[in-house]
Order: structure tokens, then C-alpha cells, then sequence
């Protein structure tokens, strides 16, 4: 697996190789030295912030988004009424799913619809794949995947008469290329896997997996929630199947805002999605008898497109085309390197230990790390205004969104967490 290099991540290494230059460069040189400092000017203040690390849970608005929201009811809404559908509305799904295919994804137009949330999706996509290779019973997951891809699978399992055939997984890394290459056969269907792991970060080997999978005749299913806006894919060139991702993460949708699809434009025709509804219809206004499909992604849509849901992620994304998403994942290297640094220096010498992969090339944007403590320490760092989140049983994710974190955010939190473990005093100083 190969990730473009990181121009924020080589500079620090170039300055830690001078000679009478520090290893490790600091906060202050980190912000300084930012390509991408100036876009945390442009996300919505919050009062009483003192460091967001939950980005990767619900990414912060922009400013603009306020204006346009408002401008979107008495323009486009009040406006324009029903009118606006043939006028916008309509299209944008499919619109929408093509900028974020060109801007994160490494996809080809005509591949990727928004709709539905990544629940729904996840349903759609793992029922028409496994229908569309009949003759074969499994299902391969992991099983530390997001509880909500692990209980959709299990219910497809239930309906279709399928087994699903369990990767244990390392907790504090995620799915290897080899248990995926030992795990699939003559007898797998489909294989369901996140491509970063909420819980440890872990970076799967998407283009590496997919190919063993397809080898053993097999589809594969990427979640992409902890990955797009962060982490580039080249889905096209990986040659994967189907993908689903959620918007209200890296691509600042919004609470609730709708999940995004990608089917290959190979299987486009052949897959049967369960959720048939009027909007996947071949001509959506006949109002006729019978369903048929519609042509290209239209046939994964269901009902009426949430529009504004719809719209906040337009603004992140003008963002994303604008510092480009090669730079933003050198930001995120760089901010998840630091994040390590600082926690190995100040909280590993209080007990807590890193559940995140050391090696950038295996890690997305969050870094988790545990200590018996930490569901007290998440609710006392909350009322302090400092927002990473807890996940049972006993890890914190610090997540790092590389368009509204800066260094020295992450340096307070980490500072933070540090004096609600030792109750106040420092175990090594910030850096
Ligand atoms: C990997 C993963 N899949 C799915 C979801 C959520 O699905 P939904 O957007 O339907 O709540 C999340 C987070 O909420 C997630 O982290
Ligand atoms: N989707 C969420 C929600 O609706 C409420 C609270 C949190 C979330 C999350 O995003 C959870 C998240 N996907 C996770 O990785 O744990």
C-alpha cells in the first residue's frame, strides 16, 4: 500500500535529521510551519472550547455554512418551492456523489449518490452484493468492525440463510491482508470491512485486501466513515467494489447529514438493491405499475433526497478542493505523529498505553490510547471544554480533523488529560 508523501510529515523529518537541530520539532514550529494553519480561521468559534478531538465523531461547521443555510430557506426553499427540484434538487445526489468521488475518493464520475444514512446504505449494498453471488454462504467481517455494520451484516446473515465467518482482530490494530488472504474461500459472498478502524485508527490495506478477496471470487464492501475527507483512496484504481461513508465526520455535514455510495460502474447493472422505492425507478414522475430500475446509480437511491442535509458538506468540500486532499492527509500524518509524541512523553509515564499503529502508513486520522480511568477523565475533560470521546472500555480517541485542529489544540488536550490523571501536577512538562 503506498499514501502520496506527506510534504508537513518530510519536512519534520528533514528538520529532525540537521545536525543541531532538536528530533522533535514543537507545537509552536508545527502551527508555524502549517500550509493549512489559516483554514481553522474559517470554522464556527465555539464558546468555551478549549481543544475539539471529536472530529472524527462530528466535525465542526463552518462560518459560511450559518449564511448559506439561511440563504438556502429564503432563496432556494422559499424561493423557488417545488420548482427547485427540477431546477436542483433532483440532481444532486449524484452531483454531490461525484465531488466527493473527485475530491477523497479516487473515483470516476457516475459512481458515487448520497442518500440515506450509512446505516441504510450499508443494508442496500451488502444485500444486492450477496444476491448477486448466489451459490455462496459466507460473509466475512471482523470483529471489532463498527457495531452497526457488524448487527446489519448479521441481520442479512438471518434473512438470506448465510454464515458469517469472524476475523478476531488485534484490538489495538484491525484487519491484516494475511487473516483476510486465510479467511476467504470458494464459499465467501462478501467481505465487509472499515477501512480505518473506529477504535484503534488502524489503516486497512484496501487496495491489497480487495485484490485477495477478488481472487477467491468474492466482493468487498468498504466503510469508509473514518477515512473520507482524511485519508485518500484510489477506488478506481484499487479496483473496489462498493464503498459507503458517512458526511457528518471529516466532511463536516452535519448531525444526521446523509451517507454517500460508491458501486463500481462494472457491477452497476447487475446488483438488485432490497429498498425499491420510487426515486430508483427508470422514470421517476410515470407513477406506473411495476418497478424498474433505474440506469447508472439512480437504482440505489430509494425515497426523496435529503436535501439539507445536503448541504453543509457542499461548503467543507470547497474546502477540501481548495487544500487538496494529498495535503490534508500530511496534515493529519503530522498531527497523529505529534499526538504520539507528546502522549509518549507525558501520559505513557502514567500507565497509559497507545492502541494506535506507530507507523503513519497504517494509521487514519485519530489516535487512541487506555487507562483504566478514562470514562471519569472524558466526562471531567468535557466539563472543562476540552471534547475527545470515550469508547468502552476503557479507550479515548483523540481525534485530529486536519482543516479545523491546530498543534497547539492538541497540545492542550493532551496537557489536559495529563493533569486530570495526576490531579494536577505535570509528569514531564509540555513541549
Ligand atoms: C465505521 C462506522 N460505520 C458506521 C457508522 C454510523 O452509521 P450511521 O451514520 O448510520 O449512524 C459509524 C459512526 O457512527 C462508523 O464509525
Ligand atoms: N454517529 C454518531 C452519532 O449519531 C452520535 C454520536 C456519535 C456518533 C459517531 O459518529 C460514533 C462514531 N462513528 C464512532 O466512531 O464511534
Amino acid at each position: 500500500m503506498t499514501h502520496p508523501t506527506t510534504p508537513a510529515a518530510a519536512s519534520s523529518a528533514e528538520r529532525a535529521a540537521e545536525p543541531g537541530t532538536a528530533a522533535a520539532p514543537t507545537t509552536a514550529e508545527l502551527d508555524r510551519l502549517d500550509p493549512l494553519a489559516g483554514y481553522r480561521e474559517r470554522f464556527l468559534p465555539s464558546d468555551g472550547l478549549v481543544a475539539y478531538l471529536d472530529g472524527n465523531s462530528l466535525g465542526r461547521p463552518l462560518r459560511v455554512t450559518a449564511d448559506h443555510l439561511g440563504a438556502f430557506v429564503a432563496r432556494d426553499w422559499g424561493g423557488r418551492l417545488i420548482r427547485a427540484w427540477d431546477e436542483q434538487w433532483m440532481e444532486l445526489p449524484f452531483s454531490l456523489g461525484d465531488r466527493i468521488a473527485a475530491a477523497t475518493l479516487g473515483a470516476a464520475p457516475g459512481q458515487t449518490v448520497v442518500a440515506d444514512s450509512t446505516t441504510v446504505l450499508l443494508y442496500k449494498l451488502m444485500r444486492a452484493a450477496v444476491d448477486a453471488r448466489p451459490g455462496r454462504h459466507e460473509l466475512v467481517l471482523d470483529d471489532d468492525n463498527f457495531p452497526t455494520d457488524r448487527f446489519v451484516a448479521e441481520g442479512i446473515a438471518r434473512e438470506r440463510g448465510l454464515r458469517i465467518r469472524w476475523i478476531s482482530v488485534d484490538p489495538a490494530r484491525g484487519v491484516e491482508l494475511d487473516q483476510v488472504r486465510a479467511a476467504v474461500g470458494p464459499d465467501t459472498a462478501l467481505v465487509v470491512l472499515s477501512h480505518v478502524s473506529y477504535r484503534s485508527g488502524f489503516l486497512a490495506d484496501m487496495e491489497g485486501i480487495t485484490r485477495v478477496a477478488h481472487d477467491a471470487g468474492a466482493l468487498v464492501l468498504w466503510d469508509l466513515c473514518h477515512s473520507v475527507g482524511s485519508v485518500p483512496t484510489r477506488l478506481d484504481e484499487w479496483n473496489v467494489d462498493l464503498a459507503v461513508g458517512c458526511t457528518y465526520k471529516y466532511l463536516n455535514g452535519g448531525p444526521g447529514s446523509p451517507a454517500f455510495g460508491y458501486v463500481a460502474r462494472r457491477l452497476q447493472a447487475d446488483l438488485e438493491q432490497p429498498v425499491q422505492g420510487w426515486m430508483g425507478a427508470a422514470d421517476v414522475f410515470a407513477m406506473g405499475d411495476g418497478f424498474v430500475p433505474g440506469e447508472g446509480m439512480r437504482r440505489f437511491l430509494s425515497g426523496t433526497p435529503p436535501v439539507i442535509g445536503m448541504l453543509a458538506m457542499q461548503d467543507m468540500l470547497d474546502l477540501i478542493e481548495e487544500a487538496g486532499i494529498d495535503a490534508i492527509r500530511a496534515k493529519s500524518i503530522a498531527l497523529t505523529e505529534h499526538a504520539l509524541r507528546l502522549v509518549e512523553k507525558q501520559l505513557v509515564p502514567l500507565g497509559v498505553t497507545i492502541a494506535t499503529p506507530k507507523a503513519a502508513e497504517e494509521r487514519g486520522s485519530h489516535v487512541t490510547i487506555r487507562h483504566p480511568e478514562f470514562r471519569e477523565v472524558t466526562a471531567r475533560l468535557w466539563e472543562q471544554g476540552v471534547i475527545p470521546d470515550f469508547r468502552a472500555p476503557d479507550g479515548l480517541r483523540i481525534g485530529l480533523s486536519p482543516l479545523s485542529t491546530s498543534f497547539a489544540e492538541l497540545q492542550r488536550g493532551i496537557d489536559a488529560i495529563e493533569t486530570a490523571l495526576t490531579g494536577g501536577a505535570t509528569a514531564a512538562g509540555s513541549s
